[in-house]
C-alpha cells in the first residue's frame, strides 16, 4: 500500500536521507526504528508532504502524490496538535472540516473515532483537561478522523505511564486488525518488539537492517544469551572466548551469546572456578539487535 522508493534528503549540505526504501502493507504494522537524528522525522515529514525529497518516490496504492493520495494519510505527530480550549468532539469536527468531511460526516467520524480510542464518555471533556494517556489517544482520533488507509505515530507512548502505554497499544492492534497500515516510530525497543509485524533500522539516513523480529534475529548467530553478574569479568571474559562465545556489554549488563541452547547447570560449569554473582538467560531480543546494527559492530547491508 505505500511503498518508499530510494528517497534522498538534504538540510544544505548535509545529507539526512539516503536511498531510504521500505514498503508497508495493509494491515502491518512498521516500525522505523533509530537513534536521535537517525532521519526518521525527516522521512515522516516527506510522506506527509510537509517537505520534498530531492530525489526518490513515495507512492500509495501505487500513485504518485496528489491531494486525494495525502488524504490517505493521518498523522499523530510527537506533540499533540489539537485545541487545548476546544473539547475532543469539537476538535475531531474541526479536523474533519480540514479534511474536506461535510457536517454530516464529521458528526459521524467523531462519534465513530472517539469510540474507538475509548474517549466516547469524553467527548464534551476540554482537551486541555485530558490525562496524558487520554491525550494522546485524542491526537490519534485526529489521525483518523478521515479514515485513512496509513496511520503515522511518531513516538506514541512517549512521557505516558505503563497504563496509559497498555491502552495506545491495544489501539494500535486495533487499528492493524482492521486493515489500517501503522508506520511506527519509537525509541522504546519492547514496544517495536511487541507490537510490529516488521521493522527497519535506520541510523544517519541509511537503511541498516529490515525484517521481522525473527528475520532480524541473523545479526546475533545466538540461540539464547546470558547475562551474567561476577566481580571478575575479565576472568569471565577469557574463558567465554576460549569456549568460542561471544559476548557484549550491554551497558552494565555483560552477556554472552550462547551459540546452543544450553541449562544453566551447563552454563555454570562452563565458568568453573570463576565466582559468578548471578546468571539469567534470556532470548535474543529487540534491543540486542538493535545495538549490534546501529553499533556497526557487525554489517548486513541491506538491499534497496
Ligand atoms: N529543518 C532542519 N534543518 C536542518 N537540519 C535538520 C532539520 N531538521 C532535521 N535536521 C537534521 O536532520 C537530521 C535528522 O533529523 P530527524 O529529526 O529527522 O531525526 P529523528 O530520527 O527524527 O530524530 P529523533 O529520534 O531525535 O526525533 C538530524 O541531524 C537533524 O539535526
Amino acid at each position: 500500500m505505500l511503498e518508499v522508493r530510494k528517497i534522498c534528503k538534504s538540510y544544505g549540505k548535509k545529507q539526512v536521507l539516503h536511498d531510504l526504501s521500505f514498503a508497508i502493507q495493509s494491515g502491518e504494522v512498521y516500525g522505523l526504528l533509530g537513534p536521535n537524528g537517525a532521519g526518521k522525522t525527516t522521512m515522516i515529514s516527506i510522506l506527509c508532504g510537509l517537505i520534498a525529497a530531492d530525489r526518490g518516490l513515495v507512492t500509495m496504492n501505487g500513485q504518485k502524490p496528489s491531494v486525494s493520495t495525502r488524504s490517505l494519510i493521518g498523522v499523530a505527530p510527537q506533540d499533540n496538535i489539537f485545541y487545548k480550549s476546544l473539547t475532543c468532539e469539537e476538535n475531531l469536527r474541526f479536523f474533519g472540516q480540514l479534511y474536506g468531511l461535510n457536517n454530516q460526516a464529521c458528526q459521524k467520524q467523531a462519534h465513530y473515532c472517539l469510540e474507538l480510542v475509548g474517549l466516547s464518555d469524553r467527548a464534551q471533556s476540554i482537551a486541555e483537561t485530558l490525562s496524558g494517556g487520554m491525550q494522546r489517544r485524542l491526537s490519534m482520533a485526529l489521525a483518523l478522523v478521515h479514515q485513512p488507509q496509513l496511520v503515522v505515530l511518531d513516538e506514541p507512548t512517549t512521557g505516558l505511564d505503563i497504563e496509559a502505554r497498555y491502552e495506545v497499544w491495544e489501539l494500535i492492534r486495533k487499528l492493524s486488525s482492521q486493515d489500517t497500515a501503522i508506520l511506527l516510530t519509537t525509541h522504546m525497543l519492547e514496544e517495536a518488539e511487541r507490537l510490529c509485524q516488521r521493522i527497519g533500522i535506520i541510523k544517519k539516513g541509511n537503511l541498516l537492517a529490515e525484517g521481522s523480529l525473527d528475520e532480524l534475529r541473523k545479526y546475533i548467530p545466538a540461540q539464547e544469551i546470558a547475562i551474567i553478574c561476577t566481580p571478575t569479568e575479565n576472568l569471565a571474559i577469557a574463558r567465554a572466548i576460549e569456549l568460542g562465545f561471544d559476548y557484549r556489554h550491554y551497558g552494565r549488563d555483560l552477556a554472552f551469546w550462547l551459540p546452543r541452547a544450553m541449562e544453566l547447570k551447563e552454563i555454570l560449569e562452563c565458568f568453573e572456578g570463576i565466582k559468578i554473582d548471578s546468571i539469567m538467560r534470556q532470548p535474543v531480543r529487540l534491543e540486542n539487535i538493535y545495538v549490534e546494527v546501529t553499533q556497526n559492530i557487525t554489517s548486513f547491508p541491506v538491499n534497496n
